[in-house]
C-alpha cells in the first residue's frame, strides 16, 4: 500500500456568479521517502492539488489518504514550505523555529535540542537570538526548512520555495533541501515553474495540463541523476535529454490549451 494515494480527484472553485474546475480525475500514488514534482502550465492545479494534499481543502470529488487515513487527521505531520518564509518578524529565529512545536504542545527539552541542533546542521548556528529582518532571504529560507522539518512532518509540501531567491542562493538551497530530506527519509511534494529544478530535485515529475487540470504525463528521472546532488545532476547528459522532452512535452501542452474551462 502507498504512503500518498490519490484517486480520482476532481475540484471545482465556486462563486456566486461562477464556477471553475481546477482538477478532474487526478490520480497518482507516492510511495514514503519519494520526492515527487508537480509541473505545468500557470492554471492548471498545482497549488489547488497541494492544498488538497494538506488536507487544507477537501476535493470536490475523489479521495486522498496518508498513511490510509485523511490529510486532515495528519495536519500536525504536514510541513508547507512556501515561497515567501513567513517567519513572524517580532520573534527571534529559534522562537520562530519553535513554535510549530509549540502549538502542537510538542516542546519539550529533546524536541528543542533537536531543533536547534538541525539550525546548526543547516548553517545557521549563531544567529538563533536575532530576527528576520537581520537575515539573508537564503538564510530565512533556511530557518523556514528548520521551522518545516522541526515538527518531524511525515510528509513536505513545498510550494516553489526556491523562487524569490537569487539564482546562486536557489542553486544552493536546492542541494541543502535535498540533502536533508533525503538523509531523514522524508516524502515531499514539490510544486515548481523551473523544468530544471523538478529534474534535478525529483524521483518522479507528474506534468499536468490545463482547463481543466489534468495529469498529462509521469517522468522517470533516470536513477544515475538520482544519486547526484542536484547541482552536479544540472550538468549531465540525463538531465539535458530529460530537459528537452519535458519542454517538448510543455509547448505542444500550451499549444493545445484552449479558453478556461467552466463547470
Ligand atoms: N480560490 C480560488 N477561487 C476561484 N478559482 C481559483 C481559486 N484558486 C485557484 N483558482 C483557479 O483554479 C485553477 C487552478 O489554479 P491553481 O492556483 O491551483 O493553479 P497553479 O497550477 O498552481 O497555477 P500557477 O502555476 O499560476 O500558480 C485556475 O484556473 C485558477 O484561476
Amino acid at each position: 500500500m502507498s504512503f500518498l494515494v490519490v484517486e480520482k480527484v476532481g475540484h471545482h472553485y465556486f462563486s456566486p456568479s461562477s464556477a471553475t474546475k481546477a482538477l478532474e480525475d487526478v490520480s497518482f500514488k507516492i510511495d514514503e521517502g519519494e520526492f515527487v514534482s508537480l509541473l505545468g502550465p500557470s492554471g492548471c492545479g498545482k497549488t489547488t492539488m497541494l492544498s488538497i494534499l494538506s488536507g487544507l481543502i477537501m476535493p470536490t470529488i475523489g479521495s486522498v489518504t496518508i498513511d490510509q487515513k485523511p490529510p486532515a487527521s495528519h495536519s500536525n505531520l504536514i510541513g508547507y514550505m512556501l515561497q515567501q518564509d513567513y517567519l513572524f518578524p517580532w520573534k527571534t529565529i529559534e522562537e520562530n523555529i519553535l513554535l510549530g512545536l509549540k502549538l502542537n504542545g510538542r516542546l519539550d527539552e529533546v524536541s528543542q535540542l533537536t531543533a536547534l541542533y538541525f539550525l546548526e546542521q543547516i548553517g545557521l548556528a549563531g544567529v538563533e537570538k536575532q530576527f528576520p529582518r537581520q537575515l539573508s532571504g537564503g538564510m530565512r529560507q533556511r530557518a523556514a526548512l528548520a521551522r518545516t522539518m522541526a515538527v518531524n512532518p511525515k510528509l513536505l509540501l513545498l510550494d516553489e520555495p526556491f523562487s524569490a531567491l537569487d539564482y546562486q542562493t536557489k542553486l544552493k538551497l536546492e542541494d541543502l533541501v535535498f540533502e536533508i530530506l533525503k538523509e531523514y527519509g522524508k516524502t515531499a511534494v514539490l510544486v515548481t515553474h523551473d523544468i530544471g529544478e523538478a529534474i534535478a530535485m525529483s524521483d518522479r515529475i507528474l506534468l499536468f495540463s490545463a482547463n481543466p487540470g489534468r495529469l498529462h504525463k509521469t517522468f522517470e528521472v533516470p536513477s544515475s541523476l538520482r544519486k547526484l546532488k542536484p547541482f552536479d545532476a544540472r550538468s549531465t547528459e540525463e538531465y539535458n535529454i530529460l530537459f528537452q522532452e519535458i519542454w517538448k512535452e510543455l509547448e505542444s501542452l500550451e499549444e493545445n490549451s484552449g479558453p478556461k474551462s467552466p463547470v
